[in-house]
């Protein structure tokens, strides 16, 4: 159990909907692509005040840098396919270390699981401890300048290494290397302007009103007691069938 997950939860209620189309999209989606089990679940939906809170972010970055974009990587997660991420994570990172999925020991598996959890959450089913981008107020996200050009952040998103820690290069010396913090120290910015926390190990992933937000407001703000606004957006929603609006072309990455 991770320590967020004694955050208890009163679902507001909120619907998912669809990310309005002024962002930049990843495409086509990194998880989708892999075979991910989304069924007729968009992984481009929020729920609407945390899509609000995100619209808001994107207006305040373009004062700063004129024409800029938060790029979305990915937003809602149904749970069946958090645990298909977690297990294609798993088998990757056997593979990288010369090893087989198939045929690992007891103990290599629990050795590469924590390395796989140091960055990805329990796909748990239980209402209780639902993985934060399943409720629908989680999203990995980077920036893109007026050209469309993706900002070289140091690491790529999902990178199970220490590059992926937000502060990996504060201690930098290279200009290269002190660019990346900046820029990871924008994308918090505008995030953070609007509400929004920013997970301890991944630059990219930010949340709002989920467990893991008020368990980070609980320790940095000294509240008294935090209840997450979002659980499970599943078992809210089972029986909607959201419609799938095409993303035009001009959003989508060649
Ligand atoms: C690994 C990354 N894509 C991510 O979303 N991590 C968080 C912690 C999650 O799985 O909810
Ligand atoms: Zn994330």
């Amino acid at each position: 159990m991770k320590p967020y997950q004694i955050i208890p939860i009163a679902d507001c209620g909120e619907p998912l909907a669809e990310i309005s189309q002024s962002f930049f999209i990843q495409a086509p989606h990194a998880y989708q692509a892999l075979g991910a089990p989304y069924g007729n679940k968009s992984p481009f939906y929020l729920r609407t005040g945390v899509r609000d809170r995100l619209q808001a972010a994107q207006n305040f970055l373009q004062t700063m840098r004129a024409g800029w974009q938060i790029k979305v990587f990915d937003a809602y997660r149904p749970i069946p396919v958090q645990r298909f991420m977690v297990e294609h994570t798993l088998c990757e990172l056997a593979k990288a270390q010369g090893l087989d999925r198939q045929h690992l020991s007891a103990q290599q598996e629990q050795e590469l699981m924590a390395q796989v959890l140091q960055f990805w959450a329990i796909p748990s089913d239980d209402p209780n401890t639902p993985p934060p981008h399943s409720t629908g107020a989680a999203v990995d996200i980077t920036l893109v300048d007026r050209d469309r050009q993706e900002i070289n952040m140091g690491s790529a998103i999902d990178e199970i290494s220490d590059r992926s820690f937000p502060n990996y290069f504060e201690t930098a010396t290279s200009a290269e290397a002190r660019s990346f913090h900046a820029y990871r120290e924008l994308l918090l910015q505008i995030m953070a302007a609007h509400g929004f926390q920013r997970h301890p190990n991944e630059w990219w992933h930010f949340s709002y009103g989920d467990q893991m937000w008020a368990w980070l407001n609980l320790k940095e703000l000294g509240q008294a007691k935090a209840i997450a606004k979002y659980g499970d957006a599943n078992r809210i929603f089972c029986d909607s069938r959201p419609i799938l609006e095409p993303i035009p072309e001009i959003l989508i990455e060649k």
